[in-house]
């Protein structure tokens, strides 16, 4: 079980904490994602690797914007976890768990289930997983969902992905998707795009706001996306030890 120390900043000497800042402005990261898998320990100073913590890396977009075909190429080149929320909650329709069903009638009607349903089951996920560096897709999708998730977990996200895409170009995607999926229909994805624009978007003003936003230009070619979302991570493979 990993967990972030919460207090981190007064712990770090005014000598690291200017090497951070300089270590900001060149890489254009913080101070926290830089101790993103690696924490102080606050009882001699020094950093522990017994108490890692993993890197996360919210995936936001409307539907249809390509979240899920871009984390499956994160994946691929960057070795993240990709856990989809929608995923998460389908599999709970299918295993008959007792919130089954009012699962399904919300994915229906486009709405967004109770955080603690989702919540639960991203923790469970990630607690259950050896890997260090997640992407959650698809989630936080409402102010509610964000602040359940930072209540039960104890940390913000790293970073957070925003796949910006025209509407037309998202409901041409959604229903020439063709996987079988329920709310892949006229109706439900009208309502999916009310609510992205309702409830969506002001977590991802949130996290622009805390400079935690990566915008992505999510139109033109799957591979025409993945080359900007590319140095996003490859420069998360630049580590800096302190
Ligand atoms: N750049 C692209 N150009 C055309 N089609 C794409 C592109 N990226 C993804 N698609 C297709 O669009 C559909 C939706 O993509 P995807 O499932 O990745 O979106 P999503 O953001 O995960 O959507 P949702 O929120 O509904 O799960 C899929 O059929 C996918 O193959
Ligand atoms: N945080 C979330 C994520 C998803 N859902 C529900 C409602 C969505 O329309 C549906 C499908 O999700 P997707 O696969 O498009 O990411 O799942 C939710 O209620 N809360
Ligand atoms: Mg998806």
């Amino acid at each position: 079980m990993w967990r972030r120390v919460a207090s981190l900043s007064p712990l770090v000497s005014s000598s690291k904490s200017r090497l951070l800042n300089q270590v900001q402005v060149a890489y254009g990261f913080n101070a926290w994602q830089m101790f993103s898998t690696q924490v102080l320990n606050p009882v001699e100073g020094g950093v522990s690797d017994s108490r890692r913590t993993p890197f996360v890396t919210f995936v936001l977009g409307g539907p249809g914007s390509g979240k899920g075909t871009q984390c499956t190429r994160i994946v691929e080149t960057f070795g993240f976890t990709h856990l989809s929320a929608g995923d998460l909650l389908r599999r709970e329709i299918s295993s008959n768990s007792e919130n089954g069903s009012m699962i399904l009638s919300t994915i229906k009607e486009g709405k967004i289930v109770p955080s603690v349903v989702t919540v639960q089951l991203i923790q469970k996920a990630i607690e259950t997983s050896d890997s260090d560096k997640f992407l959650i897709d698809g989630f936080p999708r409402t102010e509610e969902n964000r602040i359940a998730y930072e209540r039960v977990i104890g940390a913000e996200p790293d970073i957070v992905l925003f796949f910006d895409c025209p509407e037309e170009e998202m409901v041409k995607r959604v229903l020439n998707r063709n996987q079988g999926r329920i709310d892949d229909n006229i109706d439900t994805v009208k309502e999916r795009l009310k609510v992205f624009a309702e409830l969506n978007l002001p977590v991802i003003k949130h996290y622009s706001k805390k400079g935690k936003l990566y915008k992505i230009d999510g139109t033109g070619s799957e591979d025409e996306i993945f080359e900007r979302v590319r140095p996003v991570f490859a420069a998360l493979r630049y580590p800096v030890l302190f």
